[in-house]
């Protein structure tokens, strides 16, 4: 355990009660969300877990150690776990980006050059060196929001501790920010977010906290607590609305029970083959003929209220029942080419896109993205990247995905989990590295 809580109490100094005995566990390497109303405890917990506040009863370990309060253990504590407030404009205060980025790390007692390294490194990997010289207060909302995140990064923590991480930020953004929090994360950084959203605790975190007036009421992996409809009432939260369709094509016996998807290749992969049935027709349905059927206490029917599937009719025998096949298309996977970025060649480069017949282009992580703009690539999924490619694979599809580093792993890491559980052979290619070099 990186971070554990015991019995954790604390009141700000008005009285107001904002947490009433909290005890959690964070696993090192996870995602972690905290969800729950406004005013729950969520953000005076984020404070708990760094030090910035101290608690009135109850403890926060460290490594299993308990968490002491002097200068010297607080500094080693906030160079481990950083926080990334909801609000950018309560964190950003240096005259430029550069200053502000390099604030952490000078502060933790790091030489000049040290400084200067951390913080080029970093202004490249969120992909803000554009704006090095700019002040903060001059940037967008999720241009804050990224100089946030770098200030924090700089110190590069074990623990990043995001409130609210994607509030306020374009639908594109916040893709990008999830990206970055996903890179991160693949680089062994333990993130804890908290969030109102619903569609991000769910298809995002390993592990999800409810909270509510100050006590955690729920908690578990995401498939299994947010099907509990009073957890998600009492928490102002309503379903995913993956799992909400999902929940709507089982209750139809269009897909596979128990199979709870968090992203949209898995609602796909829960969507049951296309299959054969014995039917019962009517004399005047003849062979080649569409009959609509429903279900009924979870069995195909002709006179049912719900309608599930058109099912085409392919012999008739002569006492009236029939074969029929479910109308629903077949699959038949395409490919996914993953290219390293940092070994970017252009002329290898656009022979592969030629000879392999390449339909679309995608590229992960920041650093990716930049790289393609200087090559004048032509992207056509900037976000999503990693779903969006699979789904274009079982629609007989080839893409490519450009990313480096960590990010190389995680994409094939993914894709042989969704071939591997969904059976579905999606050809998946390394075009220049080789797994044994990625380790996996
Ligand atoms: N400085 C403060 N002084 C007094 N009360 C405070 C202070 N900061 C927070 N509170 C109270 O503590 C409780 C918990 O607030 P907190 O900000 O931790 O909730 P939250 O779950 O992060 O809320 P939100 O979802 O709105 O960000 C609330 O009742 C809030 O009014």
């Amino acid at each position: 355990m990186i971070l554990e809580t015991k019995g954790l109490k604390y009141s700000y100094h008005d009285g107001t009660q904002a947490l009433k005995g909290i005890d959690v566990k964070i696993e090192k390497g996870k995602k972690i969300a905290f969800v729950g109303k406004n005013g729950s405890g969520k953000s005076t917990l984020f404070m708990l877990l760094n030090g910035t506040l101290k608690p009135k009863e109850g403890t926060v370990y460290f490594h299993g150690k308990p968490m002491e309060y002097d200068s010297k253990s607080l500094r080693e504590i906030r160079k481990s776990v950083g926080i990334v407030f909801q609000n950018s404009d309560d964190q950003i205060f240096a005259p430029t980006v550069y200053q502000d980025v390099g604030f952490g790390p000078t502060n933790l007692g790091h030489s000049k050059e040290e400084v200067e390294k951390l913080v080029e490194k970093t202004l490249e990997y969120i992909g803000i060196t554009e704006f090095r010289n700019k002040p903060p207060h001059h940037l967008s909302g999720g241009q804050k929001k990224r100089v946030a995140i770098a200030g924090v990064c700089s110190m590069e923590p074990d623990v990043m501790i995001l409130d609210e991480p994607l509030a306020n930020l374009d639908p594109v953004g916040a893709d990008e920010i999830l990206d970055l929090l996903n890179e991160l994360n693949q680089n062994n950084t333990t993130m804890i977010i908290s969030t109102h959203d619903v569609e991000l605790a769910y298809s995002w975190a390993d592990y999800v906290y409810f909270m509510n007036e100050g006590n955690i009421i729920g908690e578990g992996a995401p498939e299994d607590v947010f099907k509990d409809m009073e957890l998600l009432k009492k928490s102002n939260l309503r379903q995913p609305r993956t799992l909400e369709i999902y929940n709507e094509l089982e209750r139809r016996n269009l897909a596979t029970r128990n199979r709870f998807p968090t992203s949209v290749p898995e609602l796909v992969h829960s969507l049951k083959p296309p299959e054969l049935m014995w039917i019962e027709v009517s004399p005047d349905v003849k062979e080649g003929d569409v009959v609509n059927l429903g279900i009924l206490h979870g069995e195909y029917a002709i006179n049912s209220p719900y309608e599930a599937v058109n099912a085409k009719v392919l012999h008739i025998h002569p006492e009236g029942h029939a074969i029929a096949e479910m109308t629903r298309h077949g699959i038949k996977s395409g490919g996914i080419f993953i290219y390293d970025m940092d070994k970017y060649d252009a002329g290898p480069f656009k022979r592969i896109l030629a000879e392999e017949d390449i339909d679309s282009i995608g590229a992960m992580g920041k650093k990716s993205k930049s790289l393609a703009e200087k090559h004048l690539l032509d992207l056509q999924i900037t976000s999503g990247v990693i779903d969006k490619s699979i789904l274009m694979a079982l629609c007989g599809k080839r893409s490519m995905i450009l990313t480096s580093g960590g990010m190389i792993e995680h994409a094939v890491k993914r894709i042989d989990e969704y071939a591997e559980n969904s059976g579905i052979a999606i050809q998946l290619s390394l075009v220049n590295s080789e797994r044994e070099e990625l380790g996996i």
